[in-house]
């Protein structure tokens, strides 16, 4: 019955303890408000062994913490009676345990040392196991036939941290051996003396047969709590990276003066903006000056890799700009809450997220205080020309928009979960945008690129009149879509090379004529 309950309380513990760190870390990164660690490969990799150290480091702790009391209070007891026979033995036992407790403090520290070297390994390893097992994936990998391509670069990587794993185990065993070895000799002598204490009389049969039980005894009861001592030691090591990601400092300085933000009524300026996405990398945007008066519409347009992505960045503040400043009716937004600038920020993002969710949820995520807003979902889905489509699925916006889950009510239904297509998908996200009805901002960039020229021409008109008279930002390619636009700037290589509305720009014969006239040869032929 104890032992039951003891491992009932055991795991009890185990679980109290996971759960808490789990949503700590988890917490934690939430709280992240700037993309620079999501792309950092180095916190990436600490983040990896956080998150394993917070599973399993604090009930590895817990448990050397039970040991080591339990082994200290065996250790003692046998000590105490092996003194009573040989006070010099028990010196001699525990000064030979000195070189075993050394190593195996150095072991751990080895062993901590290897879990972040292989880190990079496990993460590429995951990639690569994730990538072979999605089903995201599984159409490119059949065609290009890159499942064993991928597998291998897998088991290389596990071989490598295998390795590495196993270069350290072969260390600890010569190590130990050898200690073992040193210990069995200890013994050895101690049973010499023993014998020859026997023979000469100054020690009786019984104590030689105490002593040999005590030596074994403290030998053992010794070697498991420095073995013990040293597993907390590790688990030490290890939690250290939970905690040093649990304790990351916040990832943009405070706001020197931190203002409200309020709604929006003069507009927004980019003043100057230089970025970089490192300090060695190059200069994406290079000094970017542009102002997105109150309720009008800015296009943006340029080649791919001009920056005009980077830029929605900086306006939402995943990054600061390296030199240069964004106002906010005047106010540099690094003096803005940054909860509170998005929180007037709509957007649809050009790699915008699937969510394993329900049609209704996947709009309604877009605003989640909302989520259960259905007239407002169902709104922004037809505006985003995408209501039509979910009321065609098995079970309307509750159809679940992936057939990776179950839905418990529909287990035994095929219809469960379906798969849309890439167009009807981007228009789920658009709608996700458009939750936020009253935002004062909104960025579309490339809203409508997978649409079929019917949905986008139903799609451009349906935003035409969302946007009016609210302050937009739109970039797309596609130019038709942009030319009724307030105002269209071109960004070239990190600058605004051009700017004015469509038919000033046609007339100034730039680089945005080259392009809108190069499309709509492509439509009806020169
Ligand atoms: N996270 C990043 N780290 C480093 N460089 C990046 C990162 N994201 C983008 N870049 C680089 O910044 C440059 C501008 O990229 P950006 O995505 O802003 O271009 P874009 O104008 O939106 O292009 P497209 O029309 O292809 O969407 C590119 O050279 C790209 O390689």
């Amino acid at each position: 019955m104890l032992p039951y309950g003891k491992a009932y309380l055991r795991e009890e513990l185990d679980r109290k303890v996971s759960f808490e760190a789990y949503d700590e870390i988890y917490t934690t990164v939430n709280r992240f408000v700037t993309l620079a660690r999501f792309e950092d490969p180095r916190f990436l990799d600490r983040l990896r062994l956080a998150q394993e150290a917070g599973m399993s480091a604090p009930s590895e702790a817990v448990t050397a913490a039970v040991g080591l009391i339990a082994s200290s209070m065996t250790a003692i007891g046998f000590i105490i009676s092996l003194s009573i026979l040989s006070p010099v033995l028990v010196s001699a036992i525990i000064l030979s345990m000195l070189p075993t407790a050394l190593v195996e403090f150095s072991l751990s520290s080895q062993r901590a040392g290897i879990l972040h070297e292989i880190a990079p390994l496990r993460r590429r390893e995951f990639f690569y196991r994730d990538a072979i097992s999605n089903g995201r994936t599984a159409k490119e990998i059949r065609l290009y036939g890159t499942g064993d391509f991928l597998r291998q670069r897998m088991l290389e990587d596990r071989q490598s941290s295998d390795s590495l794993q196993r270069r350290f185990a072969r260390r600890r065993a010569r190590f130990g051996g050898t200690l073992s070895l040193a210990g069995a000799i200890l013994a050895g002598a101690a049973l010499v003396w023993a014998v020859h204490g026997a023979r000469s009389g100054t020690l009786t049969v019984g104590d030689v047969s105490m002593l040999i039980a005590a030596v074994a005894g403290v030998q053992h009861a010794v070697s498991e709590l420095v073995e013990t001592a040293a597993t907390a030691h590790h688990s030490l090591l290890v939690f250290d990276h939970y905690m040093s990601v649990v304790d990351s400092a916040p990832d943009v300085a405070p706001p020197v003066a931190s203002r409200p933000i309020t709604a929006l009524s003069h507009g927004i300026e980019i003043r100057d903006v230089w970025f970089r996405y490192s300090d060695e990398g190059p200069w994406v945007l290079r000094g970017v000056n542009l102002f997105i008066p109150h309720g009008r519409t800015v296009g943006l347009v340029g080649k791919n890799g001009a920056g005009k992505t980077t830029l929605v960045k900086l306006l939402c503040r995943f990054h600061d700009p390296t030199r240069g400043a964004i106002y906010w009716d005047g106010t540099d937004i690094r003096n803005i809450a940054p909860a509170e600038l998005r929180r007037r920020i709509g957007a649809v993002f050009q790699d915008f997220t699937y969510y394993d969710l329900s049609a209704a949820e996947n709009i309604g995520i877009g605003d989640v205080d909302r989520i259960a807003d259905v007239p407002r979902i169902r709104r922004a889905a037809t505006r985003a020309g995408v209501h039509d489509v979910i009321s065609g699925l098995p079970y309307g916006y509750e159809t679940l928009l992936t057939r990776v889950f179950f839905d418990q009510a529909d287990k035994e239904d095929p219809r469960t979960g379906v798969q849309l297509s890439g167009g009807q998908w981007q228009r789920i996200a658009l709608a996700r945008g458009l939750m936020r009805e009253e935002r004062d901002f909104l960025i579309l960039d490339e809203p409508t690129s997978g649409l079929d020229p019917e949905a986008e021409s139903r799609v451009v008109s349906e935003l035409t009149e969302h946007r009016a008279g609210r302050t937009s930002l739109l970039i797309t390619h596609r130019l038709g879509s942009i030319r009724t636009s307030d105002s269209i700037a071109v960004l070239t290589a990190g600058q605004i090379s051009e700017i004015g509305t469509h038919e000033e720009l046609i007339a100034s014969r730039g680089d945005y004529a080259d392009l809108f006239f190069m499309q709509a040869e492509g439509y009806i032929g020169s």
